[in-house]
């Protein structure tokens, strides 16, 4: 396998072959069956204050498409909720699916979502960066939303009209003025459960707060996410039509919910 990627030769199956935590005891994603999460009363509410001039580029790595923060400093965090302390803001990205039935990573009952966003946060509390905390057990907060085929969303608008200009691998765009809240659901209701990066390195760092309630996203906005090249210039083109991971085993964690 020269490069991971999701297709047969280099995909989530054959990801063990060269990142041997994939066979992990807290791998990511998972399926939430809704009737086994338990009510923790000590789980607070979610508060992310981001401030909009964070947001600093839009760019395509290949195998997604991720709004960078800068995160030099905490002007834009996720504290409460299961969370001790500030977790400052990094990035943002999305995984999505070949058709609108799949895409999502978690799974609820059994059921996938057309795609999910990623709100990923690092501990710089305790640690100095994001590359060191990725490697701590309490290093990674990430805030995932499930998105529901149906309305346009026009916030998620604002990320769709780019893809043009970074179709191709390795483009970057200056993307700022944006407040990730705004593609937030109106609950912040969470299920959380410790877990991992769903992509190598694999990492099991994370701590995962799924909000329960979805946004929207429609067929013509999948389709443009879809039309996103993995490959770079001069290559052969192929499109970015899926890079989810399916559900890990549970491996006797708990799932909380507020
Ligand atoms: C330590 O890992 C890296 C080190 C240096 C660079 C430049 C990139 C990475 N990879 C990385 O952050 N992946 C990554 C980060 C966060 C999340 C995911 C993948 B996800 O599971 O999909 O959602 C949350
Ligand atoms: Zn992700």
């Amino acid at each position: 396998m020269m490069h991971w990627g999701y297709d047969e030769h280099n995909g989530p199956s054959r990801w063990k072959e060269l990142f041997p935590l994939a066979t992990g005891d807290r791998q990511s994603p998972i399926d939430i069956q809704t009737e086994t999460t338990k009510y923790d009363p000590t789980l607070r509410p979610l508060y992310p204050n981001y401030d909009p001039s964070s947001a600093k580029v839009i760019l395509n790595n290949g195998h997604s498409t991720s709004v960078e923060f800068d995160d030099t400093e905490n002007k834009s965090v996720l504290s409460g909720g299961p969370l001790i302390g500030n977790y400052r803001l990094r990035q943002i990205h999305f995984h999505w699916g070949p058709s609108d039935d799949i895409g999502s990573e978690h799974a609820v009952d059994g059921t996938k979502f057309a795609a999910e966003l990623h709100v990923v946060h690092w501990n710089a509390d305790k640690y100095a960066s994001f590359v060191e905390a990725a490697g701590q057990p309490d290093g990674l907060a990430v805030m995932a939303v499930f998105l529901q085929v149906g309305e346009c969303n026009s916030q998620l608008k604002k990320i769709t009209d780019h893809l043009d200009a970074i179709k191709i691998k390795g483009k970057r765009h200056r993307f700022t003025n944006f407040d990730p809240s705004c593609l937030l659901p109106h609950s912040l209701d969470y299920w959380t459960y410790l877990g991992s990066l769903t992509s190598p390195p694999l990492l099991e760092s994370v701590i995962w707060i799924i909000l329960r309630e979805p946004i929207s996203v429609c067929s013509e906005q999948l389709a443009k996410f879809r039309n996103l090249l993995c490959t770079g210039e001069g290559e052969a083109a192929f499109c970015m039509l899926r890079n989810f991971r399916p559900p890990q085993p549970l491996r006797g964690r708990e799932v909380r919910r507020n």
